[in-house]
């Protein structure tokens, strides 16, 4: 037999549940009393966190902002998340503002998103929230905190860390090189006090290599060095070089050399500072501007020999007073500044040169390392000519009045430029082609030692234009171009005749 047990009474029941309330408050202020508030947050928090059900996923806040600056991630995040809309998504907002040329696509509040990276899956939102007042009493309206919210299984946390959102970053930044306007930046003509300034207008030169008349190696080193260069971050920063890159461009008037120039900026989405020497009179003003150039540029000094002072350092001594007060600009100063300070505060550095006469050139501009690059633009070959009549007249195989062409080309010397001039002659093929042959007659009959003389006397009209700029400078008269594009103008007259 057991033992029966005694029923409790449901009066006995609830007094037994009130003593025991009660005796709990009593613990709870005890421990009120006892355990400061500080721990009692952290044991609470714990057991919270014990008896919570646990989810596998977890989930990443990005965030408008980081303090006072904007949140590299967040930008990045709007910008790679344009690319993987789906079928699905409801609600997208969009923009364009004068300067983009196209329309700017972004994704509306509380909109969803999945994404797939290496397998795994990553679900993205778009949370836009009012933010909560400080004070109560404010009567300035709340503002809208803005965030995404990125969640994927956190088995996968070190991957996506380490891997996905350094992938997103890297997404974002080329797409919105590829968004981007191309900017030129040119001196402003007025010489004040303040000295000068840039001015920008966008750059919409339309030259690329695949269009670029040049010998196929030629370009493919080129390009393969402009590649090579800005992946190399690492590589200079461990060499304890400048992350910068020059270039030396040299060969007769419309070779093509600032073709290749608008090339190389439309292949990197880099931005060209355009540096006329003649509107510069200090090497002060000079390096304040240098500095005042954007990081992944190209600085360009085109016709670098067409400067008095800058040409022959030996000559300073012999120049005249009064020019020798006036212009402090030098070749040493300038190199030096380019070599040194200026290089060292700037990541994606390119500097290019250009120059009809190599020849003329100081030995300090030709020194190893100074110009990484020499690049020989010449004169139209017979694969040149072929990329012209591909790019001009669309003919992409063989046209009977190729090989006359070709064999007067080996021959004669004749610029890129004044080809693609003849084939702009006539939208026929054979008009054009004709126009071109009549021009290499001529010139062939002519002789190449002409040609060269040609070339000689059109880069020292050039040059002789520049230096008119220069002394009207000096004597501070307003001038409306210093590359002076009428010494430009006549001398392709004078080598189309
Ligand atoms: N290699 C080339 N490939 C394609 N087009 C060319 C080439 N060279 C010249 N051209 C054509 O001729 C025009 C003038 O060429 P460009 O201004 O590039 O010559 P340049 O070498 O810079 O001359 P300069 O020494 O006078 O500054 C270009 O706008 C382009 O249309
Ligand atoms: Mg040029």
């Amino acid at each position: 037999m057991f033992p029966t047990r005694d029923i409790p009474s449901p009066s006995s029941l609830f007094s037994a549940y009130a003593s025991m309330a009660a005796s709990m408050m009593l613990v709870r202020s005890m421990a009120n009393e006892i355990i400061p508030q500080p721990v009692r947050g952290f044991l609470l928090s714990t057991l919270r966190y014990y008896f919570k059900p646990h989810s596998p996923r977890l989930t990443l806040v990005i965030e408008e902002n980081c303090g006072m600056s904007r949140n590299q991630v967040y930008d990045a995040a709007e910008v790679y998340l344009c690319t993987k809309i789906s079928p699905n998504t409801e609600r997208l907002k969009i923009s364009k503002s004068p300067k983009e040329k196209n329309l700017m696509i972004r994704l509306e509040k509380g909109e969803r998103l999945i994404d797939f990276y290496d397998g795994v899956e990553l679900k993205w939102r778009f949370v836009c929230a009012e933010s909560e007042k400080s004070n109560p009493n404010d009567s300035q309206p709340r503002s809208e905190k803005r965030f995404f919210e990125l969640s994927f299984l956190k088995k996968h946390k070190e991957q996506i860390l380490n891997t996905y959102v350094p992938f997103v970053l890297e997404r974002a930044k080329a797409i919105k090189d590829e968004e981007r306007v191309l900017k030129m930046y040119t001196l402003n003509s007025s010489y004040n006090f303040h000295g000068v300034k840039w001015e920008s207008i966008n750059l919409e030169h339309p030259a690329t290599f695949e269009t670029l008349a040049m010998d196929p190696e030629l370009k493919h080193s080129v390009m393969e060095d402009l590649n090579r260069f800005v992946k190399r971050k690492e590589f200079y920063k461990r060499v304890g070089r400048a992350w910068k890159r020059g270039y030396l461009l040299y060969g007769p008037p419309g070779t093509g050399k600032s073709s290749l120039i608008a090339a190389m900026a439309n292949h990197l989405r880099f931005d060209v500072y355009d540096l006329q020497l003649a509107n510069i009179l200090r090497d002060s003003d000079l390096r304040k501007l240098l500095l005042s150039t954007a990081n992944r540029s190209i600085l360009v000094i085109e016709d670098i020999d067409c400067s008095i002072e800058l040409q022959d350092r030996r000559r300073a001594d012999g120049r005249k007073q009064s020019d020798a007060q006036l212009v402090q600009l030098t070749l040493s100063g300038l190199l030096n500044f380019i070599d040194g300070l200026w290089s060292s505060c700037g990541d994606e550095r390119i500097i290019v040169f250009t120059t009809n006469h190599k020849e003329r050139l100081d030995p300090a501009l030709l020194r190893p390392g100074r110009m990484d690059m020499h690049i020989h633009m010449s004169y139209c070959t017979s694969h040149g000519f072929k990329q012209l009549a591909n790019t001009y007249l669309g003919i992409r195989g063989h046209h009977y009045l190729f090989s006359e062409i070709e064999g007067f080309l080996e021959n004669t010397h004749v610029t890129p430029a004044q080809v693609a001039e003849e084939l702009m002659k006539g939208d026929n093929a054979d008009v054009a082609l004709q126009a071109l042959i009549k021009l290499l007659k001529r010139k062939n009959i002519e002789g190449d030692h002409d040609a060269e003389d040609d070339d000689a006397a059109a880069a020292d009209q050039k040059n002789a234009g520049i230096q008119k700029a220069k002394r009207q400078k000096l004597v501070n008269k307003p001038i409306k171009s210093t590359r002076n594009t009428r010494a430009k103008s006549m001398i392709r007259r004078r080598k189309c005749l």
